[in-house]
């Protein structure tokens, strides 16, 4: 990330929306967005394999026998930034679910997953896809469900200034596609 070019650019808006960037308490504004846009985007600099092969630990599976293990993990709280506005999505909460192929994937790197996924410029209905394509290649399993919903501030805090509209995505990977059981345990 160019973060010199970003300071440059934040400096340049400031100006063009009327305001002073030498006065006192926008003085360091430039380089704390640059510092803010580093955290927050994180993500951009990764591709999904990337970010597959980053978070991808994984251990062997309990012992396979004639019933199907699924792992659920629910209420990940994420922030993303719409693409049309680099608005936030806020409130933004993510269900996933697998059914593991003898691999399992530490817990906490789920959540890690769904966090990178989200520090980009995103679609929501992208970063359920995202989340479950990582997930797919770092479990080694077809079998993945995404489920999101969140708030996008683009709706809520400007436009059409709908403060209580929520939007659910579901992204749904092999079996989730045509198993009810399944989907329904998200
Ligand atoms: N499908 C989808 N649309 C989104 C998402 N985030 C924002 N949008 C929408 O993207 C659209 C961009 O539309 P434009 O008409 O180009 O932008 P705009 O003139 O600012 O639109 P208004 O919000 O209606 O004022 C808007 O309808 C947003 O609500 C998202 O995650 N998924
Ligand atoms: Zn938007």
């Amino acid at each position: 990330m160019d973060t010199k070019a970003i300071e440059t650019h934040i400096r340049g808006i400031l100006e063009a929306i009327g305001e002073d960037p030498d006065r006192e308490g926008l003085r360091e504004t430039p380089q704390r967005v640059a510092r803010m846009y580093e955290e927050i985007f994180a993500g951009i600099s990764y591709s999904n394999h990337e970010i597959a092969e980053m978070f991808g630990k994984t251990f062997e599976a309990p012992s396979p026998s004639q019933s199907q293990t699924a792992v659920v993990m629910k209420d990940i709280s994420v922030f993303s930034y719409c693409e049309h506005h680099m608005a936030l999505m806020y409130d933004m909460n993510v269900n996933v679910a697998y059914v593991p192929r003898g691999r399992v994937i530490g817990l906490s790197k789920i959540a890690r997953i769904c966090d990178m996924a989200s520090k980009r410029l995103q679609l929501q209905e992208r970063l359920g896809q995202d989340i479950a394509e990582i997930l797919m290649e770092a479990v080694g399993t077809p079998d993945v469900g995404v489920v999101i919903t969140g708030s996008h501030s683009c709706m809520t805090a400007r436009g059409i200034r709908n403060v209580s509209s929520r939007t659910t995505t579901k992204t749904f990977c092999g079996a989730f596609q045509t198993d009810r059981s399944l989907q329904e345990l998200l």
